[in-house]
């Protein structure tokens, strides 16, 4: 496993660093993000929250644009930030930008041409992992977040790997992309014609047969333009009460889809993070 080291910024005491890697799981070179905090200098081993970014994204939206650093410094928490898609010429690709690089929706495609690159599933939930535990100073504690494609991420990929993370957090999650012209046009062309494949990945549904539960928080802005079409959140929530999932669901009046409405709540989802992921 190499990796190499393309940047490095001191922030807050620690350190924001980006890196390449050769993935095997999506068969391309892969970018990603680490923030390590100075609790690290100290010999520490540090927990680790993975944020899912959204369509059109990369590992830097988050990094620039939603001030978490300083209070994951302060919280001694560690934050990975994969890309969206695989990545490089000969990857698959689409005219829009809801489908191919920048929107692989975090599962396994299983049809041509998506299934040769397109299986962000298995890269966030196995390769990147270990290849973090094999690089960094960081413990088995680990807590997932996302916003938007990568709320859907976080919270499908926690529901079905409920022992692998402490608690979850999303930011105007795609809630049932089964029902939602997002999801259509991505499932439809990663999974294929037969809708039952599709419910694996399916924050709604999962949380509606959930039997152990994962902590989860949700944010989402009442005047987010994308809410009623693509977003869903009331889905989310009848699932929750059905299945009696620990989940909280908050409304804000006037915020949008943006970073502006991330960055404003970032804190309180840090905080929810390090109180599980420092529970022994
Ligand atoms: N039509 C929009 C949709 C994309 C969008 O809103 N992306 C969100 C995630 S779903 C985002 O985080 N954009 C990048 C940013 O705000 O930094 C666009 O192409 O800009």
């Amino acid at each position: 496993m190499t990796i190499e080291n393309l940047s490095v910024n001191k922030s807050f005491g620690g350190w924001h660093k980006q890196y390449s890697h050769q993935s095997k799981t999506l068969n391309c070179t892969m970018r990603f993000a680490i923030y390590l905090p100075p609790q690290i200098s100290s010999g520490s081993k540090v927990p680790v929250l993975y944020w899912l970014s959204g369509l059109t994204c990369t590992d830097e939206n988050f990094m620039q644009k939603a001030g978490a650093l300083r209070i994951a410094a302060q919280l001694g928490i560690a934050i990975v930030a994969p890309d969206t898609s695989p990545r490089g010429d000969d990857v698959a690709d689409d005219e829009g930008y809801d489908l191919g690089k920048g929107a692989g929706f975090y599962v396994n495609a299983t049809q041509a041409p998506w299934d040769r690159h397109y299986h962000m599933y298995d890269y966030v939930v196995n390769e990147l992992p270990q290849l973090i535990k094999a690089t960094f100073p960081v413990s088995n504690k680990r807590a997932i977040a996302g916003h938007s494609m990568g709320g859907h991420g976080a919270l499908t990929i926690a529901l079905r790997n409920p022992e692998r993370y402490t608690s979850v957090s999303a930011f105007s999650p795609i809630s049932n992309p089964l029902n939602c012209p997002w999801g259509e046009k991505a499932f439809s062309a990663y999974l294929g014609k037969d809708r039952a494949t599709w419910r694996e990945y399916d924050a709604s549904e999962l949380m509606r047969a959930a039997t152990q539960f994962v902590p989860a928080l949700v944010e989402q802005g009442a005047s987010d333009d994308f809410l009623t079409e693509q977003l869903k959140p009331e889905a989310l929530q009848s699932a929750a009460n059905a299945s009696g999932y620990p989940l909280t669901l908050n409304l804000h009046e006037g915020y949008d889809h943006s970073y502006y409405f991330i960055s404003s709540f970032i804190e309180g989802h840090l905080r929810f993070h390090a109180e599980h992921l420092n529970k022994a």
